[in-house]
């Protein structure tokens, strides 16, 4: 046999190998995806960090669908980023002092936390240099590649005591932006063709602001750096349940070190079912610019929208980006703060028409999944945050590349939050679940019998 026929023959099995009938989920009452038939998750753990609500449980049994609600740590996520906006101050910060400790910091506490993350921000000369030596073109995978290179230089990686976990967190939350602002630098210089700036981080810039400026250097506004700073606050932590945070919980709870269990949740976030949404419903609105000759039409838009939910349109996926959601049914609150900016921004950019539009995709994509799906699904589904973010980013001039990179920016304080949760708590143990095997048995049977 051809070498390389082997992994035709190989990848050819997998589709029986890997066939598992709908039916034994029913049958053995496995919860597909760790989700109930109600499609509520399954509860795996107990957290004092976020709360994400979508639906309340009725005594009768059964769900109610009410608008989504996000909590840090006991505040409601609208009270929170309100009140530092009204405030006319940077929140950040703040916020990832929040969900870390528990409680707002006073003034002294917020200064003295915001200093020690400034002065955190710079990257040991190594790693700026392995940075401009990794190759490739996707910026999760050379943060998950740089965090994984942090252990290294860590005169202490493997200790899980509480001191140690939370001068990791600090380092992570301060670096992560310059990991990504100097990889986003490099790679539009080696991908394409752009001299090579790299910027170091400045002293008395809130995070939002060292961003934009590593990324573009000073020509940014206020404003741009306020929006930005809003959308950190609101990508910062879900709950434990979400993809990334369970993957950080899981990888935490069998004591290995912090930087392999945040490299895991950075690979997690990078699904285009999950972080990686926003950089797919930015080039599916391209998309549907093209595509849709009358962006006010709604007939047209919900013919090819029908079209991509029969995996015929766009990425033949199925799958319409940045709509449903795991627990929100009425709406994701994010979503709702996402799309007062982007309406606003739209206006001061006189992007209104583009606006216009997306916001008509969010009111027929929903329309035509419920209508696709028919009594099929039990659940109504909303706009997600990923839905307006990508044009609130592009509208203030960041490039597509960092979307993503940005969810992890704001993340990484919920990943160390919940990982300092898992290892803490008194009855923790290691996240174990089951699975039932459903193969039939085989004999062994001798090579030259086969
Ligand atoms: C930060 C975040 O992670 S937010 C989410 C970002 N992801 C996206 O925007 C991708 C598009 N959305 C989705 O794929 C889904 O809505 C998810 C992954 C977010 C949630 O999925 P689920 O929890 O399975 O949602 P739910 O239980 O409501 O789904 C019901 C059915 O509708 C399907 N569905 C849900 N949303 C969509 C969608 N946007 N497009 C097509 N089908 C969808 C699900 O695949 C599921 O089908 P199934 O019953 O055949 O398995
Ligand atoms: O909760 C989820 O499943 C996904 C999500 O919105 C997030 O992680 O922000």
């Amino acid at each position: 046999m051809k070498d390389e026929y082997m992994i035709y023959k190989l990848s050819d099995s997998i589709k029986s190998t890997s066939h598992i009938d709908n039916e034994l989920f029913v049958k053995h009452n496995v919860k597909r995806g760790l989700r109930n038939e109600d499609h509520s998750g399954v509860l795996v753990g107990l957290t004092k960090i976020g709360d994400v609500v979508g639906y309340e449980r009725m005594p009768e049994g059964g769900l109610k669908a009410i608008p989504g609600k996000l909590v840090y740590r006991g505040i409601n996520i609208e009270d929170l980023v309100k009140g530092i906006e009204k405030e006319n101050r940077y929140g950040f910060e703040e916020t990832a002092f929040l969900l870390l400790s528990g409680f707002l910091p006073d003034k002294d506490e917020l200064e003295t936390f915001t200093r020690l993350l400034n002065q955190s921000m710079p990257l040991e000369q190594k790693t700026t240099m392995n940075i401009l030596d990794l190759e490739g073109h996707n910026i999760m995978n050379i943060l998950a590649r740089s965090v994984l290179e942090m252990y290294t230089f860590d005169p202490n990686p493997d200790d899980t005591s509480r001191d140690n976990l939370m001068r990791q967190s600090i380092e992570l939350i301060a670096k992560f932006p310059t990991i990504i602002a100097y990889a986003y630098n490099i790679l539009r210089h080696s991908q394409q063709g752009r001299s090579l700036h790299i910027r170091h981080p400045k002293e008395n810039l809130s995070i939002a602001e060292n961003f934009l400026f590593m990324l573009k250097g000073p020509q940014y506004t206020q404003s741009e750096a306020r929006i930005l700073d809003l959308a950190l606050m609101l990508h910062a932590d879900h709950g434990g349940g979400n993809n990334s945070t369970f993957t950080v919980r899981v990888t935490s709870s069998s004591g290995t070190d912090t930087y392999s269990s945040i490299a895991a949740g950075i690979g997690s976030l990078k699904g285009p079912l999950h972080g990686g949404a926003n950089l797919r419903v930015i080039d599916m609105f391209h998309h549907l610019q093209e595509v849709i000759s009358d962006w006010t039409d709604k007939d047209e838009i919900d013919a090819y929208l029908t079209k991509m939910l029969r995996k015929e349109g766009y990425n033949k996926s199925g799958k319409i980006y940045g709509i449903g959601h795991a627990v929100y049914t009425i709406s994701d609150p994010r979503a709702l703060l996402l799309k007062e900016w982007a309406r606003n921004l739209a206006k001061e950019k006189g992007l209104d028409k583009e606006f216009a539009f997306l916001e008509l995709i969010e009111e027929r994509a929903i329309e035509t999944f419920m209508k696709f799906k028919g009594n099929q699904v039990k659940k109504r589904v909303c706009a997600n945050v990923d839905f307006y973010s990508g044009f609130v980013y592009e509208m203030i001039g960041l490039p597509k590349e960092v979307y993503t990179p940005l969810f992890a920016m704001s993340r990484i304080t919920g990943w160390t939050a919940h990982r300092i949760e898992e290892l803490n708590f008194d009855s923790k143990r290691i996240i174990r679940p089951a699975y039932k095997n459903v193969s039939e048995d085989a004999p062994f049977i001798p090579l030259d019998k086969r």
